[in-house]
């Protein structure tokens, strides 16, 4: 990489909402809350032209995320594309600052739109230029799952899979976290000893879905964090197939009916139910029945469907119109189980952008 000039430039990638009920690792919702990186890359400085990048934050998040570079998930997932197109260290001079909007750990694509930002800000460094298909290979080395990177990735209302790998490149894509993205720097004057696992070609496959403009989404925020590794943790690895097809009919209607104008919510009320991830995940999310259950398009006029965002704690309601209610609604249930709650109507978000800066 020539690193003779100065250059900047701002990576925004927006929030995501998985699932959207029955699409369980499967859909995925860009949404307009984002995360923006600020880039800046000066030519190497004579006294110390191997400094470490200096980073910075502000909004959500900026009391807990690590400012280490080998630490932070943006930066370790700009190295280690670095380092798979033989770019072995971070350039020097370089300074970053992060101003988030997504809050961490809620089931709003925090860790995904992170990923992201990181596949981004390697491609932009090396000036590799990388394709999206070969972004979503890099992204899905990290964030296994393909709904949120995706979505982040491309925006829009989005469906995916993955493909199924020849016995190399499962186990090339399936190498633990901690090889894929170290987190120290190698020894004083030393290389890194291993090369990063390549990932496979073509991992992740999309398709954007009709979205109908005049569908919202009210994001209702508990103020708690919950992981996903958690919340995927209570899952069961089998399932019956009455649950499973309960789920499939309901995905098969869902993608179609919200785009449709004007939406029908007695057909997205229920195509929004599901019975793979919800009921084990109501275990550390107290309420989410309730809130689910009793908030509904007859009571709520304006309400299409809802769900939990992800892997939660949020719910995510979509609607027309009457958030307010809604919103007020799900908050004095919560209540009632000792639980605060924000809430935000956003729009369906474009995919990451980078922008030079003039
Ligand atoms: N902008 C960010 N920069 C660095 N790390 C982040 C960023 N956003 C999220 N993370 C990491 O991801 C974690 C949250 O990921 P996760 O449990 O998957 O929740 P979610 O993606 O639903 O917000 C955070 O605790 C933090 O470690
Ligand atoms: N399909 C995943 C989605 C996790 O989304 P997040 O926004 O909570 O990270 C899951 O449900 O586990």
């Amino acid at each position: 990489m020539s690193q003779a000039n100065s250059r900047s430039f701002t990576i925004r990638v927006p929030a995501t909402s998985a699932n959207i009920g029955p699409g369980f690792d499967v859909v995925g919702l860009s949404l307009t809350l984002h995360l923006t990186v600020t880039v800046t890359l000066a030519p190497p400085s004579a006294s110390d032209p191997a400094r470490p990048p200096r980073i910075s934050y502000s909004g959500e998040g900026a009391d807990e995320v690590p400012l280490d570079a080998y630490k932070n998930l943006t930066t370790r997932v700009a190295l280690y594309v670095l380092r798979c197109h033989g770019i072995s260290k971070f350039p020097g001079n370089l300074t970053i600052h992060c101003a988030n909007e997504i809050p961490f750990g809620r089931g709003l694509g925090s860790s995904g739109a992170a990923v992201i930002a990181g596949v981004l800000l390697g491609s932009e460094l090396g000036q590799l230029n990388l394709p999206v298909e070969r972004m979503l290979d890099f992204a899905l080395m990290v964030e296994r799952h393909p709904d949120n990177v995706t979505a982040a990735l491309v925006g829009g209302f989005v469906g995916s899979y993955l493909r199924e790998l020849d016995a190399a490149a499962t186990e090339a894509a399936s190498v633990p976290l901690s090889e894929v993205l170290p987190e120290y720097p190698p020894d004083a004057g030393e290389e890194w000893g291993m090369d990063p696992p390549q990932p496979p070609l073509g991992i992740g496959h999309y398709v954007r879905f009709g979205w109908s403009q005049s569908i919202k989404a009210l994001a209702i925020i508990p103020r708690f964090e919950l992981s996903t590794a958690k919340a995927r943790s209570v899952l069961p690895q089998e399932y019956s197939r009455k649950d499973l097809v309960f789920n499939l009919q309901r995905l098969a209607v869902l993608t179609t009916a919200l785009a449709r104008t004007p939406p029908d919510p007695e057909l997205i009320y229920e195509a929004m139910k599901d019975r793979v991830h919800q009921p084990y995940r109501k275990t550390l999310i107290p309420g989410l029945p309730e809130v689910t259950n009793n908030i509904t398009p007859a009571t709520h006029p304006g309400l299409l469907g809802i769900c939990l965002s992800g892997a939660g704690p949020t719910i995510l309601a979509l609607a027309t119109g009457g958030f307010e209610a809604i919103a007020e609604d799900a908050r004095a249930i919560f209540q009632t189980h000792g639980i605060e709650v924000d809430w935000k109507i956003l729009e369906i978000a474009g995919g990451s952008v980078v922008e030079p800066h003039p």
